[in-house]
């Protein structure tokens, strides 16, 4: 059982709750009302920006240069691929990438990336990694579990094309890579005392994931 699914399985109502939270849900529909998609991505973008940050960070906490490598190709991933989904959903809107980087930050969207941070900072790699794996993997699976979903409504093209892009192969493979890059990293610093402490990072970060949908549901 890789690290991953141990933690989820010790997490699971956190899990769900950011999974199944009822944005997933309404996304999968096309019932999501547009002006919550839209606050949504658009903090989105300037969580993505933070996380690359985090990313950078790995780099850093790497303790082998296939690490840095592998924290490199994450970073690229998201610098390269993923913030070009937003700018291009947002540009269909009328938002421009300077509007977008200008845009306040919510509260939820500091609280979870600056905990993501922090936890690095203070941590070693495979605290990171925990921190981020709820991030990384549960959009992997998001975008799966609601792979063949039909949204209908006047967003439908939207959201569709946003579950393309994480229900993607390269986006799939991200997922798959992270999950292996964790179980390498355990290898090194993983004893079962430490469990204990991962599990509430995993917690924590999936907790703050479904207040990240709810901060759209609300706005
Ligand atoms: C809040 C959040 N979690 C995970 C991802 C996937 O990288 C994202 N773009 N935004």
């Amino acid at each position: 059982m890789s690290l991953f699914e141990r933690l989820r399985d010790d997490n699971l109502d956190a899990w769900k709750s950011y999974t199944q939270h009822a944005f997933v849900k309404g996304l999968a529909t096309g019932d999501l009302p547009e002006k919550a998609f839209r606050t949504y991505l658009k903090q989105d973008y300037l969580f993505l920006i933070h996380f690359s940050r985090a990313y950078a960070l790995a780099v850093y906490k790497s303790p082998g240069l296939s690490d840095m490598r592998q924290a490199l190709e994450g970073l690229k991933a998201i610098m390269d691929m993923e913030m070009d989904l937003h700018v291009e959903l947002c540009a269909s809107w009328g938002v421009s990438r300077e509007q977008l980087e200008t845009t306040p930050e919510a509260s939820q969207t500091m609280a979870y990336t600056r905990f993501v941070l922090e936890t690095g900072l203070r941590g070693d790699l495979l605290d990171l990694q925990v921190a981020l794996a709820p991030c990384i993997i549960g959009y992997g699976e998001i975008a799966r579990d609601n792979a063949s979903a039909t949204p209908k409504g006047p967003a439908a093209a939207t959201y569709r094309r946003w579950l393309d892009e994480y229900a993607s192969e390269p986006y799939q493979d991200v997922a798959v890579d992270f999950i292996r890059w964790m179980d390498k990293t355990s290898q090194i610093y993983m004893t079962e005392a430490r469990f204990s402490a991962l599990s509430v990072i995993f917690n924590q970060a999936s907790r703050l994931e479904a207040d990240f949908w709810q901060m759209g549901l609300e706005d």
